[in-house]
Parts: C-alpha cells; structure tokens; sequence
C-alpha cells in the first residue's frame, strides 16, 4: 500500500474519518503539527528574530547553581538588566537578588512555569535547572523527576508559547561504548548514570520538538566547567574546581579522581559565551541543534603540575571515589567540537595555563583580603 494512503488510513482512525469523506493529506499535517498540551491555532511555530531595538526577555531556570548567575550577568550586560530573570527554588542570597530580577519557579509545577512566561512576556528561556551526575546517582529518583519530568514542562511551555530554548547538555551523554578519543558529535550513546540517560532524553526531545513543531531547540553539550566564583553542584568534575580554594588555603588538596582521569574541560567565561554565541546564530548556520564544545582535556596529574607552577610547595594526594571513578571512565577523554567551530564560529579564549592563572589570581586576591580582614 502506498505511504500517503497508509498515512491516511493511520490518521483517519485516531481523528475519526472526515464526514464528507474528502479527506486530504493537509488535515494529516495540521495533525502532525499540533503541540501535546494546547497551543493557540494562530501560533508562529519558528521563534521570532530580533532586531536591533526588539531585546529578548530571558528566563534562566536553576539560575542559583554553578553557572546560572554568571550567565545572567552576561546577559544582562547584553540585553539589559531588567530583561533577564534568574529563577530558582532556593532562596538567592542578598547581593544576587538586588543585582537583577529574580522569581521562584519550580519547573516542576507546569502552571507556576506557564504564568511566569506569560506575565513576564519571555521569549528566550535557558534551562539550567538539573541535578548533577554524582547528586543524581545518590537520588535516583529525584533525579529523574527534575531532569525528565522538569524538561518536558520546559519543552511545552516553549512550544506553547513560541520561545527560543537552550538546554545544555554535557560529555555526560555519552558512555563506555562511545569513541572516547575523541568523542563526535554523532556517536553511540550509551550513558550509565541518570545524569547522562535524562540529558541524551532532553537531547533528543528538543530535537524532535524542533522538527514536529518548529520549535526553536538550540543546545551544547558543555564540558566540565571551571568557575572561580560560584560552586559546583554535585558533579564528577568538581576536584577541578576545588583544587584551587584548597592549594591557596592550605597549600595541599585530596582529590577524588585517579591521577591519569583525563576529561575535557572549559573555563566559565567561555562556557557562556559559547551559550550567547549559539543563542545568538542564524538558524540558517546551525546544521545541527545538539552540539559538542570544547576548549581543554587534562588529568589531575596535568592541573597540579600547572598549579605547581605558581605554588611550589604544593602537594596532592588521591582518595579515589569510586562512584564519581566510574562515572569519568565512561566519559569522553577529548571533545570533538569541529562542527561548531565550522558552523557558528566556535573558537575558545581559555587553555591549561590561562585557566590556572585566571583562577588562582581570583582566589588569590580573596584570599589576600580576607588575610588583610
Ligand atoms: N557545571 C558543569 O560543569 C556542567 C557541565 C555540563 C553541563 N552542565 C549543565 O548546565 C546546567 C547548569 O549546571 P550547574 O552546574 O549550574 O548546576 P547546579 O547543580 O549548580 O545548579 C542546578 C540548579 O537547579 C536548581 N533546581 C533543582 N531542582 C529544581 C526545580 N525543581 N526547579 C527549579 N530549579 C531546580 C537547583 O536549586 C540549583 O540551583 C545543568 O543543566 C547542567 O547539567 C553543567
Ligand atoms: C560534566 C558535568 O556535566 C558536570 N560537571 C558533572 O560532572 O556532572
């Protein structure tokens, strides 16, 4: 039997067939057009462009973790202060909540979610709301409810209401059975932890919400991030981050991975600008709309090397964890990132000895304050 009239056949069974039986394929596509929760018969199914003028007005979810409040100062040195809100379900701290708008949003309340993008006219939402791979194999099950349930609120609420989504994703997604050295784009994904299974889920329903309803679904998979100012959430890269407040406070650091782990890495600054970057292409330049970032890949052994560098009594030690072990000898060893530095024009600022300079001055000066204090 002929494709169309299979189709047709299929469609007329779950619509119920036409009265008139003069049934065409353009009922079908209108069928296959339609959102799962209600969107308006009139809606513009592609997200609107900007001009110069016409500024976005920006949700961040999850805006109170590792990397929230730094995108939301980047934004809103782009576009503005009062046109980007930081949301979250804990309560900011003084100087984040006067530093710009902030409202709490529980992705997991889909009418909470639904009346924030409404009253405050958004149009372009971040979604950073997760728990992260080593929290989210310690509860299993909430992990489940904010990384899956949470995402398919996001991606109603912005197909209903016609919103530009980022949702990043990370080397996380992938697992024992992927390319490891490097990882592409397109590969086996077999993850073995919740984090990893909910993003390779939100992966491919933003994909696929991008091709049925045209929504407009942008995401990178991030490395490891390296923030100087603001605290990881639970990952299985957080030594990266906590071996620069221990070297400058006590001059040694216990870490939690094997010496020779090596795992792709990036520095806040260009994790989000990335972010912007993306946000920002012509729909016409992006080929795909999952893409790998990359900047760096190195071993504990590499960064305390570096750190030593600047620190020469500087000591290591490893106390291996055997859970966040397992995690980073399933992940990527090296990102390949060629098609976004093809695409978009992908190029990072941060290498090894940037990065280890950049934060050990940042912490440095704190340090020195609090010692002047
Ligand atoms: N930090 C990294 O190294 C890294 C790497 C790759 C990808 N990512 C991704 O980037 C995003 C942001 O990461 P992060 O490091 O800032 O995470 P984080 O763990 O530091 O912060 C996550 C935030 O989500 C919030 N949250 C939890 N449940 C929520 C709910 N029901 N509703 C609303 N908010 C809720 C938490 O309160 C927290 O502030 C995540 O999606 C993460 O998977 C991060
Ligand atoms: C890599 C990333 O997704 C996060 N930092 C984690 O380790 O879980």
């Amino acid at each position: 039997m002929p494709v169309t009239r299979l189709l047709r056949q299929v469609a007329g069974q779950m619509l119920g067939s036409p009265a008139c039986g003069c049934w065409t394929a353009t009922p079908l596509l209108q069928f296959l057009g339609t959102s799962p929760r209600q969107i308006p018969a009139d809606a513009s199914f592609h997200s609107a462009s900007f001009s110069g003028t016409d500024q976005p007005r920006v949700l961040i979810t999850g805006g109170l973790g590792q990397l929230g409040v730094g995108l939301a100062n980047l934004l809103r040195k782009r576009f503005e202060k009062d046109n980007v809100i930081l949301s979250d379900i804990r309560k900011p701290p003084d100087h984040i909540f006067h530093s710009g708008p902030f409202i709490y949003s529980d992705i997991l309340d889909y009418k909470n979610l639904r009346e924030i993008v409404v009253n405050n006219r958004i149009t372009w939402l971040f979604h950073y709301s997760a728990l992260l791979s080593a929290v989210g194999e310690a509860n299993v099950s909430l992990a489940r409810a904010v990384n899956i349930t949470g995402l398919h609120n996001v991606l109603d609420v912005a197909a209903e209401h016609n919103l530009r989504l980022f949702v990043p994703s990370t080397i996380g997604a992938f697992g024992p059975t992927s390319p490891r050295n490097p990882t592409p784009d397109l590969c086996v994904q077999r993850p073995r932890t919740i984090y990893g299974v909910s993003k390779v889920h939100a992966e491919l329903m933003g994909e696929y919400y991008h091709h049925r309803y045209g929504l407009d679904f942008r995401c990178l998979r991030y490395p490891g991030i390296i923030s100087a100012d603001s605290q990881p959430g639970g990952g299985t890269t957080d030594y990266a981050v906590q071996i620069f407040h221990d070297a400058l406070k006590n001059g040694k650091f216990e870490c939690n991975l094997k010496p020779s782990t090596r795992l792709p890495m990036m520095y806040i600054d260009d994790c989000l600008r990335a972010t912007l970057e993306v946000m920002e292409a012509p729909a016409e330049s992006l080929s795909m709309r999952t893409y790998n970032i990359n900047a760096m890949s190195f071993t504990p052994e590499d960064l305390a090397q570096e750190v030593l560098k600047h620190i020469p009594e500087f000591q290591i030690t490893y106390n291996v964890d055997s859970v966040r072990q397992a995690i980073a000898d399933s992940w990527p060893m090296n990102f390949d990132d060629s098609n976004a530095r093809k695409d978009w024009g992908w190029k990072h600022d941060f290498d090894l000895p940037e990065l280890v300079t950049t934060m050990l001055n940042f912490h440095g000066s704190d340090t020195r304050v609090a010692q002047a204090n």
